[in-house]
């Protein structure tokens, strides 16, 4: 559950700074009358608002799911803005990854037209990476690219 407690000072600024969800995918419940959600279009490069629409839910891909989908996924880069001094809640469900098994594209997903991209990496290991590193828009995946790509 996140709230944020905006007062007039916080309009313009960010709520949660731009970045990936570490795991496989994320479900969001955002507020239904605070707008804030904004992901970044990855052609040109731009923020585009994610207004709310009552009765859905926002489903996020994460950097996990970019490595199992062999790249085929897009870990979307998104952030929070305030545009009004007033509370926002959002309740985001984090699927994250096996516990005790490895991130691994299944063999279905790798051909020779697509090669497998990263190497089989324990969660816990890319998490700590990531957040040693502060590297919250996926960068720390390059760590686990295979030598062929
Ligand atoms: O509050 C939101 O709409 C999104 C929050 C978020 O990006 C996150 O918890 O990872
Ligand atoms: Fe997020």
């Amino acid at each position: 559950m996140n709230k944020y407690n905006y007062g007039p000072e916080s309009v313009g600024m960010s709520g949660v700074i731009v970045h990936t969800d570490p795991g496989f995918l994320t479900i969001l419940q955002d507020d239904e009358n605070v707008s804030g959600l904004e992901v970044v279009d990855e052609i040109t490069g731009d923020l585009v608002p994610v207004d709310p629409i009552p009765g859905t839910l926002v489903v996020n891909v994460g950097d996990v799911a970019k490595a199992w989908s062999n790249g085929r996924f897009r870990n979307v880069k998104h952030r929070v803005q305030c545009y009004e001094p007033t509370v926002r809640t959002s309740i985001a469900l984090f699927v994250l990854a096996p516990k005790d098994e490895k991130v691994e594209a299944p063999p279905q997903l790798v051909d020779s037209d697509h090669p497998r991209r990263y190497i089989p990496f324990d969660f816990e290991e890319y998490w700590k990476l990531r957040t040693s590193t502060r590297s919250i828009t996926g960068e720390a995946l390059q760590s686990f690219l295979a030598k062929s790509s």
